[in-house]
């Protein structure tokens, strides 16, 4: 709803719909009548338009997306009445004005906004372009760069910088309703024509042509198959050739085309999908209800390898003081320069810089190599070498040292919490924190819960990853968790196509232009082959513990690729060593190149094995490779070590580079149709008895004979009964 009050000369309008007041039907109806009824009373000779609770308008009310009669439409009419009115209209911005609610206070005539508040078209986000004639207003106002860098990348930007770029008129420290209440008296009966943007030129750029022609490719480049940038310019760009008016016309058709393009529906879905994680909950009926976190004031990491440099970076952004130790001074000395590196380069980032992050100050990073300093911190991440036997150790001493309180956090990617944690004299507060590498960067904590785990330790995990500014989802234990379960199929497959006649960078090639951002073989060289290599190594899958006699290409009756073993044998361990599946301009280079050597080698291997090179086209590439992937997910959903297919989406989409624009591998299934992923399944299945991976789970053979229901409903054709946890 919106409210309506008069106050002397000035009528205020107030969005209310909490949270963030988004513009349902109710609100515009509501905002509509009030500007009428100030329009109507000539008393009123102003008016000033503000959000309920300190928040202008995040927006449309996304959900209203897929109503079946949308609000959309309704919306631009309303933005130009505001600015025709005949009476002088001032929004007050504070908390956010975002997509349609910047776009209303695009129709008002002045914009006052709180030093805090925060703006933005992120429609963009969404799949979607600021339809309420927001691609036409914006560059008129700010000129065409810093509108298409808005609108094409959805930022929000700060209120100091909304008034550099003259989005905003005034900003203010104290209350900015009265600030705006204030403006509104002071310009009545001023002239309202130089303020309505729709009437304004759209400012010039030298060579406007030349400047859009690269501003283009530069929006192609990095939208990586995701239509709604190229939408988006291309609204703005008819802002730049057309007179306003066309110009709505043209946002019009290309808001229509995004709004039926499935991309649209996939983006809203993984924003609701980060959003429902959340509301984390365990088959046990812990959840934020029966829990709460305990304050994290000081924390330690133990190993400052590659992913420890990145945790402590985390945490030192996140203002939390630290010990960082290692397990020898030269392993220290190592870690702490890579650190600092890692530390003077984000502090370059931010406004402030190193004085911000104060990592210079022993108080808040300490570096050591002596346990007993771990002994008044109320949280330890562990990241050292992926090695049970190791692991344990460490948390055995953790038990003795750390104080009762602390929990003791792991950064294994898929070792069992259980047994962890059985090192200890506290299961309950052993707790894996899976982050992903760059840890510093990457948005994804896996949050894997064991036997024991205590429901506090789970809700003090969450907070942390609030506190780090990433997206937490809450899983159970497994080999892998959920993330590198379900891509341990996904990777086999693309080994195995390579052993049937495929190349590495054809497979890189089909799941590239699928959206990943890297696929499986250039993934691999970037990890390093090494990681997996050891980790068959402990699992008996190669090296000295293979017994004797073992078929090259079986293990435990399943077909088993050793390719990866063989190339890790001859020293080719990805980038790290310059070459692995590809070629590389020296150790530590990043740009591969197909190396001749690897497709002779290929055809040695499959002479030596007798396999017969076939042609594999796209569509087999994609399918095993996804599909595989797809069907673990089942399994895992079936097994209760997630709560939803939302929780694998936004693992998915946060820590693996899938496009988000398809809005995560389950859904993905869903827009494909689980009876087609079935039946693909099923033929691949029959070609490829060997492989478990692509004999489709119990889940999906029943949600395909029930008639494909919506991905909502799926958790509820669960038995409770099916559930192992
Ligand atoms: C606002 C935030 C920054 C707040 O963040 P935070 O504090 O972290 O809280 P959250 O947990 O994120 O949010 C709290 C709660 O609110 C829900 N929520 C947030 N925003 C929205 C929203 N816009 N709509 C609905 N619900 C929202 C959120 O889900 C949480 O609830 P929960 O899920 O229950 O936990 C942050 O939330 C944020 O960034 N929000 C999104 C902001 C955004 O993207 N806004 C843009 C919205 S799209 C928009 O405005 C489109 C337009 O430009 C208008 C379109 C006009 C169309 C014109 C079409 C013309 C021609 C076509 C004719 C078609 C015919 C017809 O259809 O009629
Ligand atoms: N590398 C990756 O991409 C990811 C790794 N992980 C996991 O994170 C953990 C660490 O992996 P990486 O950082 O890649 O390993 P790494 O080999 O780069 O670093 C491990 C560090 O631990 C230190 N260490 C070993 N024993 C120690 C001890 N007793 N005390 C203190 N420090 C000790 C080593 O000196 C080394 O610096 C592993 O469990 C791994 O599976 C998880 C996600 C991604």
């Amino acid at each position: 709803m919106a409210q309506y009050a008069r106050g002397s000369a000035v009528a205020v309008i107030r969005l209310r719909n909490p949270p963030v007041n988004a513009l349902s039907r109710a609100v515009l109806q509501a905002l509509e009548d009030g500007l009428k009824k100030a329009d109507a009373d000539p008393s009123v000779k102003a008016v000033m338009i503000c959000g309920e609770n300190g928040k202008f308008s995040a927006g449309a009310d996304i959900r209203g997306f897929s109503a079946p009669k949308r609000l959309g439409g309704a919306l631009g009419p309303i933005v130009s009445l505001i600015e025709s009115s005949e009476k002088p209209v001032v929004a007050a911005i504070e908390g956010v004005a975002l997509g349609g609610g910047l776009e209303v206070a695009l129709g008002c005539h002045y914009r006052v906004a709180h030093v805090k508040a925060r703006m933005g078209l992120p429609e963009v986000t969404l799949g979607l372009l600021p339809g309420a004639e927001g691609t036409q207003r914006l560059p008129r106002l700010i000129g065409v760069p810093a509108a298409l860098d808005m609108i094409t990348t959805g930022k929000h930007i700060p209120a100091t910088e909304a008034l550099k770029l003259g989005l905003v008129d005034e900003i203010v420290e104290e209350n900015t309703i009265e600030a705006a209440i204030r403006l509104a008296n002071k310009v009545i009966g001023q002239p309202l024509g130089p303020r309505r943007l729709s009437l304004k030129p759209v400012p010039k750029v030298p060579n406007m042509e030349a400047f859009l022609d690269e501003a283009l490719a530069k929006v192609k480049r990095q939208a990586r198959g995701c239509l709604a940038p190229e939408l988006c310019f291309q609204a703005v760009r008819a802002a730049t050739r057309s007179p306003f008016a066309e110009g709505v016309r043209r946002e019009r058709e290309l808001f229509q085309v995004l709004l039926s393009s499935g991309q649209a529906q996939a983006l809203q879905y993984a924003f609701f999908a980060e959003r429902a994680v959340r509301r984390w909950a365990t088959p046990g009926g812990a959840s934020w209800s029966s829990a709460a976190p305990q304050p994290v004031r000081r924390a330690a990491v133990i190993g400052l390898g590659t992913m420890g440099r990145g945790i402590v970076t985390s945490l030192v952004k996140a203002n939390i003081p630290l010990v960082a130790l290692e397990q020898d001074l030269e392993n220290l000395n190592k870690g702490r320069k890579a650190v600092m590196l890692l530390l003077e380069r984000e502090a370059m980032k931010m406004e402030g810089g190193a004085q911000v992050l104060d990592f210079h100050n022993p108080a808040r990073l300490q570096f050591t190599v002596d346990f007993d300093l771990l002994r008044d911190v109320d949280l330890v991440i562990e990241a050292v070498f992926e090695n049970m036997a190791l692991k344990k150790e460490i948390f055995h001493k953790l038990s003795k040292i750390c104080k009762p309180g602390a929990l003791l956090c792991t950064n294994t990617s898929a070792l069992n919490i259980d047994e962890i944690a059985s090192a200890t004299n506290r299961p309950q507060q052993v707790i894996g924190t899976h982050f992903f590498s760059p840890a510093h960067v990457m948005r994804l904590l896996e949050i894997i819960y064991g036997r024991h785990t205590s429901p506090t330790a789970i809700a003090t995990a969450m907070q942390l990853a609030t506190a780090l500014k990433k997206v937490g989802v809450v899983v159970g234990n497994c080999f892998g968790f959920v993330g590198n379960r379900m891509m341990f199929p996904y990777v086999q497959q693309a080994v195995f196509l390579l052993e049937e006649g495929s190349r590495p960078d054809a497979v890189d090639q089909v799941l590239e232009d699928f959206g990943f951002k890297i696929g499986p073989f250039r993934m691999s060289d970037l990890a390093g082959l090494d990681v997996g290599w050891r980790s068959r190594k402990d699992q008996g899958l190669t090296g000295p513990s293979l017994p004797a006699g073992t078929p090259a290409r079986q293990r435990h009756g399943q077909r088993y690729s050793p390719l990866p073993d063989l190339l890790c044998e001859r020293g080719r361990f990805g980038q790290k060593t310059g070459k692995g599946w590809y070629l590389y301009e020296k150790a530590g280079g990043r740009t591969a190149t197909p190396d001749p050597w690897l497709l002779n080698f290929l055809s040695q291997y499959r002479d030596t094995h007798g396999i017969r090179t076939r042609f594999i086209d796209q569509e087999e590439i994609l399918e095993r490779c996804l599909f595989s992937l797809i069907n673990e997910g089942f399994a895992i959903l079936a097994e209760g070590i997630a709560s939803g297919p939302e929780h694998l989406d936004v693992i998915y989409i946060n820590g693996y580079g899938w496009p988000k624009h398809r809005g995560g591998p389950m859904f993905y299934a869903s827009t494909v149709g689980l009876p087609r992923v079935l039946a693909k399944l099923q033929k691949y299945s029959e070609a490829h008895p060997d492989v478990p991976g692509l004999q489709p789970s119990a889940f999906l053979k029943k949600l395909a004979a029930v008639g494909n229901p919506p991905l909502k409903e799926w958790m509820s054709y669960l038995s409770q009964q099916s559930s192992k946890l």
